[in-house]
């Protein structure tokens, strides 16, 4: 079996940095992960990819096309499906070694996974070779410290998750550049306690937020259905060569 990580979330919001840190992570355990660069249109990465999109195509080829002449955004799409067009190069790359463990950096294009097919069919793709997939889900915090930005935020994680059909784990990136009270409020957000967010919303009162009133608590009891984010869900480690001295 293989294991591999879908590294997906909007612009910015961390993923090739979360990639780095993961490779140099495996650096210090002594265990090889390798990244996929997925992104066409990416201009620098703090890490030496094993496979790169770039190769294949890069979103300059598109846009600067006579017959095509896409902007970034259609460009970068194109790229990916034709990444699923060549099926064979990315196979060949990514080679048959079982004990794989791969990093597929993403680009930050929202749609590719909340309702385009075309990430989903390489995730077919990926698993009809042996790999075991996970979504990793990378939100800015700075995103989440009011309650109508946590909502929006929370339903594209939803509609990734639920277009993905994968295991998911959301991840709040940054959380070093957070006030005091912005980590304070944050706390409350991610009880998750749906009547804090309704609050927070209720503070900002408009006409619009008294109509949606209903609509708004019902997606409060569906972020607590999903328990989309539970911080004691934490990866549990264990100091293994601690142990092996204590038993020498
Ligand atoms: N302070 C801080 N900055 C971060 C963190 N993670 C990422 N950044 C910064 O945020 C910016 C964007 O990070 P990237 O890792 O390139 O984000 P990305 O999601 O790969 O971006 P795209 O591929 O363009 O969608 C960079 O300037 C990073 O240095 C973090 O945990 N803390
Ligand atoms: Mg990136």
């Amino acid at each position: 079996m293989r294991y591999a990580q879908l590294v997906v979330g909007p612009a910015g919001s961390g993923k090739s940095t979360y990639c780095s840190a993961l490779v140099q992570h495996g650096v210090d355990t002594n265990r090889t992960i390798e990244v996929v660069n997925l992104d066409p249109a990416a201009e620098y990465f703090n890490y030496q990819p094993v496979v790169d999109i770039r190769e294949l195509i890069h979103v300059k080829d598109t846009m600067e096309d006579e017959e095509l002449h896409f902007g970034p955004n259609g460009g970068l799409i194109f790229c990916v499906e034709y990444l699923l067009e060549n099926a064979d190069w990315l196979h060949d790359r990514i080679g048959e070694q079982e004990d794989d463990y791969l990093l597929f950096d993403c680009p930050g294009q929202i749609e590719l996974y909340t309702h385009l097919p075309t990430v989903r069919k390489l995730v077919n793709l990926l698993q009809s070779w042996n790999f075991n997939i996970c979504t990793v889900f990378l939100v800015d915090v700075q995103f989440m410290t009011e309650g109508s930005k946590f909502l929006s935020g929370t339903m594209a994680a939803l509609s990734v998750m639920v277009n993905l059909e994968l295991p998911h784990i959301n991840l709040l990136s940054k959380m070093d550049l957070l006030s005091k009270s912005a980590k304070k409020q944050l706390d409350r957000f991610l009880e998750p306690d749906c009547h804090a967010i309704l609050g927070d919303i209720e503070l900002n009162s408009s006409r619009f937020n008294e109509k949606h009133r209903k609509l708004t608590e019902a997606i409060g009891r569906m972020i607590e259905d999903y328990s989309l984010y539970g911080e004691d869900l934490d990866v549990k480690t264990k100091d293994f060569e601690g142990e092996a001295e204590e038993n020498d």
